[in-house]
């Protein structure tokens, strides 16, 4: 039986953040509510924390192992994050929306920026995610506790660079109750779907409303 065509392009769906604002809680809390949403799952040159799986949160990469994936164009977007290399491989992209699924990245300002001046532009909807407060970014990333405290003070330095970019985002977010943030970001998602995807049988729906007009004259 051949597959049906899609009747839209997949969206790409990029969260951004300063480190411990909270979007990979609301990343995991998007897929939980749609599980057709593909997660696109980063290489990364830093080492795995307790309880990743290889795969599943990272494709966790040598130096060299990232670098030949750059050098080959295996990358749709690819950055420098605190001390270690990012990416996005970019296969798996392009696959999924060419089939019509939606795809989710958890990614830093750098690689939302590329993706927003690549060839994917026009399937893009951003959103950026911000802390209530510093004092409350600081908790959450201790609280976590999966960081070391010289690990925990880079990211703090860095998160005004990150928060400095939230107006080029499309949507922006205040995770300060995660239940508030989560029906945000659910109805960013359907709005953006409804908006792209024609229904069908809609052409048919005019065409006869408009038949009823002149019926009616
Ligand atoms: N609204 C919230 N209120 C309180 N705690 C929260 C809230 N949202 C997330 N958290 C907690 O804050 C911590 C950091 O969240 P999370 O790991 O999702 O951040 P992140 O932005 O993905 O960070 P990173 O960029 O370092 O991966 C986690 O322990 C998470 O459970
Ligand atoms: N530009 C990219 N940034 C990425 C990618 N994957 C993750 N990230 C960002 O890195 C930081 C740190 O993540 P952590 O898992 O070490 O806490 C965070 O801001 C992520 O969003 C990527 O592929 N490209």
């Amino acid at each position: 039986m051949s597959e049906s065509k899609p009747n839209r392009r997949g969206i790409l769906i990029i969260l951004s953040s300063p480190s411990g604002a909270g979007k990979s809680t609301l990343a995991k809390r998007l897929m939980a509510w749609d599980p057709s949403l593909k997660f696109s799952v980063s290489a990364t040159t830093r080492a795995p924390r307790p309880g990743e799986e290889d795969g599943r949160e990272y494709y966790f990469k040598t130096h060299d192992e990232f670098q030949k994936m750059v050098e080959e164009g295996e990358m749709l977007e690819h950055a420098q994050v605190f001390d270690h290399f990012y990416g996005s491989p970019k296969a798996p992209v392009e696959d999924a929306i060419k089939a019509g699924r939606d795809v989710l990245f958890d990614i830093d300002w750098q690689g939302g920026q590329q993706i927003r001046n690549s060839t994917l532009a026009d399937d893009v909807v951003s959103i950026f995610v911000l802390p209530p407060s510093i004092a409350e970014l600081e908790s959450r990333l201790r609280s976590r506790a999966q960081d070391s405290d010289e690990v925990i003070a880079g990211r703090m330095r860095k998160s005004r660079d990150e928060i400095s970019h939230w107006a080029e985002y499309d949507y922006v977010l205040v995770n300060t109750d995660v239940d508030k943030a989560e029906l945000q970001m659910i109805s960013i998602v359907s709005a953006e779907r409804q908006r792209r995807s024609r229904q069908p049988g809609l052409v048919e729906l005019v065409r006869g409303l408009n038949t009823e007009f002149e019926e009616r004259t």
